[in-house]
């Protein structure tokens, strides 16, 4: 059985068919998939594609969810994206890793007990924001909660304008509470730590069979490929981007994030005399001020003054990565060059 979606269930909006030019109008609006290294999986209207890249796109600068027009066989050329979540490569190099495109909502994941963290959490917000993604609360594990209304209220109480939600991920209710976020069109992504329930909650939103086993799908010549595997249809409409990169996202060049999830000390920092107060000694300090009058909560600065530190680290220049590498280089050198010299001492 092969599913088929219109382009509308894709995510296909106006804001794609507006970057056509007239002449490319023939050609087909696909949704990319799956990412290999030297090919693509996409959707289109007509079904699921392998698609080789054109000359001069590596595959690197193709992330799952991606919109992308192909004329069958190759991949023509990428779309501007709506949204894009990157992290920090692995490794020293401060280079980006393109983790997902086009996200509109990201789950943020934490649960009713000591993994829930402010500072994790707003971290969390700060990166959606930067992307340009709408970010969502989800608090799990509610049913083993003696309390469960204070953990919302205290998810609440980081950042009033993100929407909460207390959500059993083993219970039958999970696409129900979800819906507002999984119409048709709409792509959503779960971030958050290791067994907060993000398996448990994808599982349910797409159906466990297709999250254990590929979907196989027949393709127009009645051979069988593995389509969908990282953009995941959820039962109902929508889709789940579910990459292995997507579980491990770290924070860079996130400074406006920041800036928006922390907007009252923002503004505080911005009335202080000096521009590049340091929120120390210096004279006419607001921050400070706002702290002396319990205006503000000494660990929201700190977790504030923390985040913009790792910003600052992770976005540190290529070069300067790179020189650290050197540096890191050498000194490996030296301690083997070392350990040879007294190996050859017996
Ligand atoms: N009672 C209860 N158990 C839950 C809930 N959410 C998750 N669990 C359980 O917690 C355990 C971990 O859930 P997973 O879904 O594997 O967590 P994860 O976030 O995917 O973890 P990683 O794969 O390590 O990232 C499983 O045994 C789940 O059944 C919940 O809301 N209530
Ligand atoms: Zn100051």
């Amino acid at each position: 059985m092969t599913p088929s979606f219109t382009l509308a269930d894709l995510g296909w909006a106006s804001d794609f068919l507006r970057q056509l030019d007239l002449d490319e109008l023939s050609a087909t609006p696909c949704r990319i998939a799956a990412v290999h290294r030297s090919r693509v999986e996409a959707l289109t209207a007509a079904g699921p594609l392998s698609l080789t890249p054109p000359p001069g796109l590596s595959t690197g600068e193709i992330a799952v969810g991606d919109w992308a027009l192909t004329d069958g066989v190759r991949l023509l050329r990428l779309l501007d994206r709506r949204s894009s979540l990157s992290r920090r490569a692995a490794g020293t190099a401060a280079a980006r890793q393109l983790i997902a495109a086009n996200v509109d909502t990201l789950f943020v994941v934490t649960s009713c007990n000591a993994d829930f963290n402010p500072a994790r959490l707003e971290r969390y917000l700060a990166l959606a924001r930067a992307a340009g993604v709408e970010p969502v609360i989800l608090l799990t594990k509610p049913d083993l909660a003696p309390d469960p209304e204070a953990w919302r209220e205290r998810a609440e109480a980081i950042d009033r304008r993100v929407a909460v939600r207390l959500i059993d991920a083993t219970g039958p209710e999970v696409r129900a509470a979800l819906a507002d976020w999984c119409r048709p069109g709409q792509t959503v992504a779960l971030a958050g730590s290791s067994g907060v329930g993000k398996t448990t909650l994808a599982n349910a939103l797409t159906g466990a069979a297709e999250a254990t086993a590929p979907i196989r799908e027949d393709d127009a010549k009645g051979r069988h490929t593995t389509t969908g595997r990282h953009l995941r249809p959820i039962t109902g409409g929508g889709w789940l981007i579910d990459t292995p990169g997507m579980r491990e996202l770290r924070l860079t060049d996130a400074g406006e994030g920041i800036a928006a999830v922390f907007d009252d000390i923002d503004a505080l920092a911005r009335a202080c005399r000096f521009a590049d107060c340091t929120h120390g000694n210096e004279p006419g300090c607001a921050v400070r001020a706002a702290l002396a009058e319990g205006r503000l909560d000494p660990g929201r600065l700190a977790r504030w003054e923390k985040l913009k530190r790792e910003d600052r680290h992770n976005s540190s220049t290529l070069a300067e990565a790179h020189a650290r590498d050197r540096a890191f280089g050498r000194m490996v050198r030296e301690v083997l060059r070392d350990k040879n010299r007294r190996r050859s001492d017996f």
